[in-house]
């Protein structure tokens, strides 16, 4: 199970809230999301100070630009010493790969894992055809666009649970799933549209889940990221 994980979505708008919501958990350190809420509110240094706690974090920030300007900021990026980032694949394989040559030169050690998002969990197959022309089935797409991840020396992608067994079974070699979208049919999908809960999640083959309003809006967030973690991971 070593690298199969729950990451909590750190999706809050300051250093204040975040630290104590990381304060409620006092016997695991949990492996957490920061995304561009927190980034564009409080700058590098919250990642640096979650970082300095302890915690593994994915720095979520979704790059997807031309090729020069992406390496250029993924080199920065990278010094923050952050374990896993991402891109969109939508952004091409030229792209990715200069993502991935930019954090190779930015890191002072081993780089961070570097995924790619292939299709929003927010975003329905309707939606995907008659608003971003897309015609092929869904499975088709995050496959394809996987494949343009793999084909440029990324680690893995993000996608939806849903998606994540044809993911595992089209790639070998550990290519990771890491999949939001986790749900529990009584509670409200909000915006996300490809969802289901974390032991589909587990048994689909999802390496990573990324789990936030259902652990940071509930009344007990360490009780619900212990639910979480026990019906993705067994422990
Ligand atoms: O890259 C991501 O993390 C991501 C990709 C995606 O397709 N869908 C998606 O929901 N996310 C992120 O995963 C988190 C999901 O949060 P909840 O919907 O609150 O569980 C958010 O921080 C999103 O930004």
């Amino acid at each position: 199970m070593a690298n199969k994980d729950v990451i909590i979505a750190c999706d809050f708008g300051t250093r204040e809230e975040t630290l104590a919501f990381l304060d409620r958990f006092t016997a695991e350190k949990p492996y957490v999301k920061i995304g561009m809420e927190l980034f564009y509110g409080e700058g590098p240094q919250i990642v640096r100070e979650v970082k300095a706690r302890g915690h593994r974090v994915f720095l979520d920030l979704k790059l997807h630009d031309i090729p020069n300007t992406v390496r250029r900021a993924m080199k920065n990026l990278a010094k923050l010493g952050v374990d896993m980032t991402n891109v969109h694949a939508a952004g091409t394989i030229e792209m990715m790969e200069a993502a991935k040559a930019g954090l190779e030169e930015g890191a002072a050690g081993r780089r961070p894992l570097l995924i790619a998002v292939t299709q929003l969990t927010s975003t329905s197959e309707p939606r995907m055809r008659e608003e971003l022309l897309i015609p092929a089935p869904m499975g088709e797409v995050v496959t394809r666009y996987a494949a343009n991840a793999r084909a440029a020396g990324l680690d893995g992608v993000v996608c939806s649970p849903l998606e994540a067994a044809l993911v595992k079974g089209s790639f070998s070699g550990g290519f990771l799933a890491v999949t939001p979208g986790i749900r529990y049919p009584d509670a409200r999908a909000d915006d996300q549209a490809r969802v289901t809960i974390p032991a589909r999640a587990r048994e689909l083959g999802a390496d990573y889940i990324v789990v936030g309003r259902p652990v940071t809006a509930a009344d007990d967030p360490v009780g619900a990221y212990r639910r979480v973690r026990f019906d993705f991971l067994g422990e």
